[in-house]
């Protein structure tokens, strides 16, 4: 990092750059510089720090902000080896941070396969490279293996592994032994999944033919009936009268099994104890009216942020579901009744190591902490939570985390004290494996990483 930070503005102004292809790409250089260089030393999330810095700086038409944002989110994907390039054994002719910063540029965009040549051309001639560091004729670098073999050929004496592109804390908290299963979760997380949607209070396909009609292709899933995967392009939900009106929320289809665990009756009352803006308590809502239009079900949702909560508010308004309310948990004593729920979900705190795919950033600016700080709470929560569930009734918890420290690990610990809770076999979705505790994987069904057990309490 120390090498990124010593990079001078002025260095820039130094270049030679003639042509206003090569003006323009000198300028989005700095700006990607600035911006990188910046989340890495503040540790926020990318998206946060790219969003307030397109507030401010209006100067930038959307070409300039699409070159801008996917390079530096690309950045964050392929830095496991654009980093050895930071230190002049990285190559001989890059002898400057000036000049390696335009290496990993142009490099970030040949794994990309980005498309704006002129600008990937002009970073070239600044790295100094003296080669011309495109791809062979008609070739495309499709997957890990592949990007991570045309690396090597360009730069020989330099080790690249497709395990470089995750940190190494992240193989300590997530082992996987197998080397094809290894391979398969790093091409995962070096991708982005399409967003996923639930339809809910219409029928899927009424909800896909009205999207057809705003030219939005959409992808009924195999899996669940109320869920569509809305491709990779990002769409202004606010211009969608499907999202205003409540018949379509944004929600992940790995996060999506969590609500089908649950597999609510349509009288039943829950309470989804770590509830965010209450993504699940919709969709746990959706599925009680799916089955019955008449459903008397209610939701107690409660976080200990107050914010999610009145997001969560405006959503059950929008989607005209009655039976939501909020509970904020202020204390740490319960916000609602013990023994009183059919069912109690903890959807805990966790590292988001599953989601990486989505927010590439993450992985470098958290350290194995974000997953070892973890498990201490979790099961406090799940403890306490569990005092809500009345006999014979079933608690579900789940994360967003791949490591076993933070899932299998707690909810074993959790048992082990108490006696009263077992653990149930459900079937994995994407896999039809029957067992008591699922990891969803990234690969399995294209979508974030999940964890889920379900529990009953003994009547
Ligand atoms: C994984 S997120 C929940 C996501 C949400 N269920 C959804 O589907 O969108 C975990 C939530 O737990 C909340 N949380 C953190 N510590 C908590 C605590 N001690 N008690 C209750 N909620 C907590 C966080 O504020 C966060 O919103």
């Amino acid at each position: 990092m120390t090498f990124l930070n010593e990079i001078k503005a002025t260095s820039f102004e130094a270049m030679n750059a003639e042509t206003p292809a090569q003006k323009r790409a000198l300028s989005y250089a700095n700006t990607i510089l600035q911006l990188f260089t910046q989340i890495m030393a503040k540790k926020q999330p990318a998206d946060r720090i790219v969003g307030e810095y397109f507030r401010v700086n209006k100067k930038h038409g959307s070409k300039d902000r699409r070159v801008i944002r996917e390079s530096l989110f690309a950045l964050f994907r392929w830095w496991g080896w654009l980093n050895k390039f930071s230190t002049s054994t990285g190559t001989s002719t890059a002898n400057t941070g000036t000049q390696a910063w335009f290496t990993m540029l142009t490099l970030n965009a040949r794994l990309e396969s980005h498309s704006w040549e002129p600008f990937i051309a002009a970073w070239t001639g600044f790295s100094g490279q003296g080669k011309n560091l495109t791809l062979e004729a008609g070739s495309a670098l499709e997957n890990v293996s592949e990007k991570c073999d045309w690396l090597t050929r360009q730069f020989p004496t330099i080790s690249f592994t497709t395990d470089d592109l995750v940190p190494a804390w992240f193989w300590q908290t997530c082992p996987i032994q197998d080397a094809e299963q290894r391979l398969a979760m790093v091409q995962a997380l070096s991708s982005r999944p399409p967003i996923w949607a639930r339809v809910q209070n219409i029928e899927t396909n009424e909800a896909i033919e009205k999207l057809a009609k705003l030219d939005i292709t959409t992808t009924a899933s195999e899996y669940f009936s109320d869920s569509i995967s809305l491709g990779h392009k990002s769409i202004n939900l606010n211009g969608l009268s499907l999202y205003r009106e409540g018949e379509l929320e944004i929600q992940d289809l790995g996060s999506q099994v969590v609500g089908q665990v649950c597999n609510p009756s349509p009288n039943d009352n829950w309470w989804d104890t770590c509830s965010g803006a209450g993504g699940k308590s919709l969709q746990l809502r959706s599925l009680m009216l799916a089955k019955d239009k008449q459903a008397t079900g209610t939701i107690i949702a409660s976080d200990v942020r107050r914010k999610p909560l009145e997001e969560l508010a405006k959503r059950a308004k929008r989607a005209g579901f009655k039976g939501i309310t909020a509970s904020p948990w202020k204390s740490d004593d319960l916000p609602v009744a013990h023994n009183h729920f059919d069912g109690v979900l903890v959807d805990a705190p966790c590292s988001c190591t599953g989601t990486w795919r989505r927010n590439p950033d993450m992985r470098w600016i958290d350290a194995i902490e974000t997953v070892l700080d973890k498990p201490g709470l979790q099961l406090d929560i799940l403890s306490r939570s569990s005092q809500a569930v009345k006999a014979g009734a079933t608690l579900v918890y789940a994360t967003c985390s791949l490591s076993p420290l933070e899932n299998e690990d707690v909810v074993n610990a959790f048992l082990a004290k108490h006696t009263d809770f077992s653990l149930e076999v459900t079937t994995h979705p994407f896999t039809g494996i029957e067992a008591s505790m699922h990891l969803i994987l990234p690969y399995q069904a294209d979508t974030d990483g999940m964890f889920v057990a379900r529990m009953k309490r003994s009547s």
